[in-house]
């Protein structure tokens, strides 16, 4: 799926355009898991409607399964939208009718004969775990279990591509754990695309292979989640995943650090690395090397999608351009040095 160019303009009052979308280009590759990020506003819901044309694009193109779809008439479009399911943060389920209805209604409007849906009914619930709950209405059901249903009705028509719209933002973090391990399931199982937009990145930490983080209509930065996390190069990318996976050192510990010597500076930083480094060797020679302290306050391992991350916090006392030094050291080996404060 290749998004091109896409600009969408909202018209305002007093004839100042919203800009949702001001030329947002992104890759998604068949089979990945890929994240949009951000924060209310930022643009992620006009995104992913306009990948299904929910919403029209002011510019650009919309490239799925190599077709530009802006460019397709009505019936090819309405035909194309099948490979492409969606699901939603409120689940959109109808009320009045029971969980295999709710499930058969995409291919209803398909025009699928009776048969073949009830089949694909069944076959879809079971691959969300509730072929038991056929017959129940979508008030006897728990939000998890209201968000299967929704997952259930946007694969029937076997789509190739799924988008979820704030998928799990509606669902206590254990069940939010829960519809995350399912959508991954069945990504492996059917070899869906999956798009999602979020405002967590617990989430994305949690399933993504590929990020991007938008801001005001406009992609920040996007990679591999675990470079984004590890490296992040953005000011919003780094405040975004401090909440995640940042450190939060005590008061009372920052407090009690002694007072620098005359002409030397007290910093609190955090460290964060990845791959061979083993920091400690990296912390006792950049001792050495640039004539300052280092203590460590704190330090944990994390991980993301199986891979080991450390994180630390430092206090570095020495001379200002000592310090300068050494934080441009770090940064040369790998490492990410944030001050403490902008973290904390
Ligand atoms: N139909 C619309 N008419 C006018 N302005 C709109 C419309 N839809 C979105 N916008 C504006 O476009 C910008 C991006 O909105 P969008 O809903 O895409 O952001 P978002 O990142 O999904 O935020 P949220 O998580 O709050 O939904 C906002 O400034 C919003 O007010």
């Amino acid at each position: 799926m290749q998004l091109r160019n896409l600009v969408r303009h909202f018209a305002g009052r007093g004839g100042v355009a919203t800009k949702a979308l001001d030329g947002v280009s992104l890759s998604v590759a068949a089979g990945e898991i890929f994240g949009i990020v951000g924060r209310s506003g930022a643009g992620k819901s006009t995104l992913i409607r306009c990948v299904n044309l929910l919403e029209r694009p002011t510019e650009g193109e919309v490239r799925v399964l190599g077709e530009d779809l802006l460019l397709l008439g009505d019936r090819a479009l309405r035909e194309r939208r099948r490979s492409i399911g969606m699901v939603f943060q409120h689940f959109n389920l109808l009320s009045s009718r029971t969980v295999a209805d709710n499930v058969a209604f995409p291919l209803e409007v398909a025009g699928v004969p009776q048969a073949e849906r009830k089949a694909r009914v069944a076959e879809v619930l079971g691959l969300v775990g509730l072929a038991e709950k056929a017959d129940a209405y979508p008030a006897q059901l728990s939000g998890g279990q209201k968000q299967r249903v929704g997952i259930a009705r946007a694969l029937a028509p076997r789509p190739s591509i799924l988008l979820c719209d704030e998928a799990t933002s509606a669902l206590d973090p254990e069940t939010t754990h829960d519809i995350l391990g399912l959508i991954r399931r069945l990504r492996d199982r059917l070899d869906l695309t999956v798009l999602l937009i979020t405002h967590e990145m617990a989430v994305v930490k949690e399933i993504c292979d590929r990020v991007a983080v938008m801001e005001a209509g406009k992609v920040l930065e996007e990679g591999r989640v675990f470079d984004v996390f590890t490296r992040p190069s953005h000011p919003t990318t780094r405040s975004f995943i401090a909440g995640t996976i940042g450190h939060s050192v005590p008061r009372g510990t920052v407090a009690r650090l002694p007072a620098p010597q005359p002409g030397e500076e007290k910093r609190l930083l955090q460290v964060l690395f990845a791959g061979p480094n083993s920091t400690r060797a990296v912390i006792s020679e950049a001792s050495r090397r640039f004539g300052i302290d280092l203590d460590i306050i704190s330090g944990r391992i994390d991980e993301i999608a199986g891979e080991p991350f450390g994180l630390m916090a430092l206090a570095a006392y020495g001379p200002s351009a000592q310090l300068d030094a050494a934080t441009a050291w770090f940064q040369e080996l790998g490492l990410t040095v944030t001050p403490l404060a902008e973290v904390n």
